[in-house]
């Protein structure tokens, strides 16, 4: 496996192979003088890391100088209040900011050893690499099938037989095949907004994707529909990183082992998600989770 994977990524540490990350990934803070160290050891090991990234809307700026690693097999919560950049900085993670008209995004983002924020990057594959699942449910008005298909489709693959196995694989992986494995031809749009979702990320993938953005995932779901996703978070993250917004601090700490902090515009702490919630350095982190601000 370990070997796999580091002949996947020549040059680049699975995080299994490296010493420091038995289990939990390795994320970088900030890039102060105590955390330097850190941020240096953290890119060595991820699939993903960010180098000082600034984002702005027009005249206004809406993240300062952000610097975070992802690890695979890592499921990275971003939390923090409204409006404080948690969505832009997940955005930027495969440059779907870019479609945004007047937003401009400096710094470095690396993705398996090279940096992607660089006008010629090729963002059709970059997205089949690194998928994202939005707030609201959004399947195509095709069938269940379809919806699964389309994208492989695209990218080439035209063996029904492979695409058969794609799609049961992907809605296993989304904890969805029981469900609908008798009406795989019947309208996406029947299904519930729980089980759309759940076939929102089996369309993600279906592109065997090094990395996942969840943007509030379950913010449109009922309690049912939200464990059902949570549950089969572990199970995507296996061999891929994760990383999620998310308002809800219990389902932060229920499916993360890291988690990063967003205020105004910053990236104050990050940590393991037990330390951050347990033991918060910062205090406007504690400030936070008290309740002082929402
Ligand atoms: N498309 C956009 N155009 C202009 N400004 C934007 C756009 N998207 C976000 N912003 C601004 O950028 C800042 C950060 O917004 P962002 O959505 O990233 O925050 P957030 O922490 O994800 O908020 P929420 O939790 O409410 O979704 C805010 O001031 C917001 O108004």
């Amino acid at each position: 496996m370990i070997a796999t994977i580091s002949k996947a990524l020549p040059g680049f540490f699975a995080a299994s192979d490296t010493p420091a990350a038995s289990g939990a990934s390795v994320i970088s803070g900030r890039r102060d003088a105590s955390t330097a160290g850190t941020a240096a050891e953290s890119a060595h090991s991820a699939v993903l890391y960010t180098d000082g990234v600034c984002v702005s809307y027009g005249d206004h700026q809406a993240l300062r100088d952000t610097s975070l690693a992802f690890d695979k097999g890592s499921i990275t919560a971003l939390i923090g209040p409204s409006g404080c950049g948690k969505s832009t900085y997940l955005r930027c993670l495969n440059l779907m900011n870019r479609e945004i008209p007047g937003c401009t995004i400096e710094g470095e983002i690396y993705y398996r050893g090279s940096n992607i924020n660089t006008p010629d990057v090729d963002l059709y594959e970059l997205r089949r690499s690194i998928g994202m699942v939005f707030q609201q449910p959004n399947p195509f008005p095709k069938t269940i099938y379809e919806n699964i298909a389309f994208a492989p489709r695209c990218h080439g693959e035209r063996d029904r037989s492979v695409l058969d196995q794609l799609i049961e694989e992907s809605l296993r992986g989304a904890a969805l095949w029981d469900e609908v494995k008798d009406k795989l031809h019947k309208s996406a749009l029947a299904l519930s907004g729980g089980q759309q979702q759940r076939l929102c990320i089996a369309r993600a993938l279906a592109l065997k994707p090094d990395v996942i953005l969840l943007d509030e995932p379950c913010s449109a779901l009922d309690p049912i529909s939200t464990l059902a996703i949570e549950e089969l978070m572990h199970g995507i993250a296996e061999g891929r990183a994760i990383i999620i917004v998310t308002h809800n601090m219990e389902q932060a700490t229920r499916v993360s082992d890291r988690t990063a902090f967003f205020y105004m515009g910053e990236m104050i702490e990050t940590g393991e998600t037990t330390q951050i919630f347990n033991a918060p350095k910062s205090e406007r982190l504690n400030d936070y989770l008290s309740g002082r601000f929402s």
